[in-house]
């Protein structure tokens, strides 16, 4: 490799991520043409509509209509993918790596199912693709998890990593707003994926989730061993309970390592108002990692959003500069992955909270008590409402039970003559 005086940048995307990244590209190119002794040039950017007016202004002769523009152009050294979706960026970012360009990519859809193969292609070409940006926005995790924290055995990792769901669940529960009032502000503020349902289905959190798990763990993830629940059946009103309980709700991602397995989940969660993840709020997220040798540590910052995320990808773009400028080939070297028993989701523990409508009369709460009983499932709180002459609301908080028996207490109370409907369940953590 030759030393260069510009190292030429092509970007594929030009949207929220994308308009951070120019941003910050022009405002601090000399301080980051300082710090890494080389300068950075954007050569050309592909969008999906070349006519569309942008947010920031842009030399049109860079713009081109298609991502093989740029990764094959032979000036372009660092290809950054801030485009999303996954068959397109895919073949994109397999064949700049091909050409022999480094990679930077924001795309965590992509790098969760697809991340071994385009990092073998990488590894064969002696290049690398770096993904700061992928999981939790601005904030540094995948460098502390390859480099910092690499020394120790990590048991367990557990945070929001959903800027969107954070967003929404923040709005209802501190200004009361309905949920799809919080969702439209999210988007307009650019936190939400080009398709929402990911973030509010929570999706978007388990492909963060299965990248986290797979370095934290050293393990191949599939998709299909995360046990996902989104956040699009959370009610004000559960949300009032919890915070009567003394809980907030938050959608978190988890991943243990137990003896019997990997435990891998995203759900909704009661979490203590006392938590430090409580009060966690809007866009920000936080990471919680225990590690054998370290103890806990806590990330925390905005997890969403323009410029947080343009700082992680130019940081990105940075380390690639830095490989070309000293001749490294592909910069971190990439960590090995073995392939981790999962634990089925049945078999996990958790505390329950349920949320029902029963006929208000004597002996319900007994019967619900023996039903629960019976299937070893023991009662912690209980909160019961008249709701209307001859209904009660009930709301009852478990003890620890592993999921497939309470399911089966479930199926026995739903049977129950005197159980009307039932309205809510989420899970509970200390
Ligand atoms: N928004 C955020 O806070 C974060 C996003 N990410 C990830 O970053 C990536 C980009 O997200 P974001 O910036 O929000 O997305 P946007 O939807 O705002 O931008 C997507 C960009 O890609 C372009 N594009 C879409 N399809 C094509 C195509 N077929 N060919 C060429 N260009 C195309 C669009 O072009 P046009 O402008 O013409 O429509 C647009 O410029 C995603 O992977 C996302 O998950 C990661 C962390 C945070
Ligand atoms: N839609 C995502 C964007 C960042 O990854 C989120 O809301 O966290």
């Amino acid at each position: 490799m030759t030393k260069k005086d510009v190292l030429q940048i092509g970007m594929i995307g030009l949207g929220t991520v994308g308009t951070g990244v120019l941003r910050i590209l022009e405002k601090n190119g000399e301080e980051i043409r300082h710090k890494l002794g080389v300068g950075l040039e954007v050569k050309r950017i592909a969008v999906r509509d070349p006519h569309k007016p942008r947010e920031i202004e842009v030399d049109p002769s860079l713009i081109v209509d298609h991502p093989d523009h740029v990764v094959n152009d032979p000036d372009i050294d660092i290809v950054v993918e801030v485009m999303g979706g996954v068959d397109l960026a895919r073949q994109a970012i397999a064949r700049a790596l091909e050409n022999g360009k480094f990679v930077v990519t924001a795309n965590k859809d992509l790098m969760a199912q697809h991340g071994l193969e385009l990092l073998a292609i990488a590894k064969n070409q002696n290049r690398n693709i770096f993904y700061e940006a992928s999981v939790a926005g601005g904030i540094p995790l995948i460098r502390p998890l390859k480099n910092s924290l690499a020394a120790n055995h990590i048991e367990k990792v557990m945070g929001i990593v959903n800027g969107t769901t954070n967003y929404i669940l923040t709005q209802m529960s501190c200004e009361g707003k309905e949920f799809s009032e919080a969702l439209a502000e999210a988007q307009e503020k650019g936190f939400a994926e080009a398709d929402p349902a990911s973030d509010i289905e929570g999706l978007d959190a388990s492909y963060k989730l299965a990248i986290i798990a797979a370095l934290s763990f050293s393990s191949k993830i599939d998709m299909k061993d995360i046990f996902v629940e989104g956040i699009t059946n959370v009610k004000l009103r559960d949300i009032r309970y919890a915070q009567e309980l003394g809980y907030a709700i938050k959608l978190l991602a988890i991943g243990e390592e137990t003896e019997e397995g990997l435990q891998l989940r995203v759900h909704p969660t009661l979490i203590p108002a006392d938590h430090p993840l409580a009060a966690v709020a809007n866009e920000f997220n936080a990471i919680f990692l225990e590690g054998d040798a370290v103890g806990e540590v806590m990330f925390y910052g905005p997890g969403a959003g323009s410029l947080p995320t343009g700082s992680a990808v130019c940081a990105d773009i940075m380390d690639a500069a830095r490989c070309l400028q000293h001749e490294v080939e592909n910069g971190i070297v990439e960590a090995t992955f073995g392939t981790k028993k999962v634990v089925p989701m049945e078999k996990q523990q958790s505390r329950f909270y349920l949320r029902l409508k029963a006929k208000d009369e004597p002996g319900v709460f007994a019967s619900l008590a023996t039903a629960f009983g019976e299937t070893k499932v023991s009662l912690d709180m209980i909160i019961q409402k008249r709701s209307d002459a001859e209904t009660a609301e009930i709301v009852l908080v478990t003890h620890g039970v592993s999921e497939g028996n309470f399911q089966k207490a479930l199926d026995t109370i739903e049977a129950m003559p005197a159980i009307r409907s039932i309205n809510a369940i989420l899970r509970v953590i200390e």
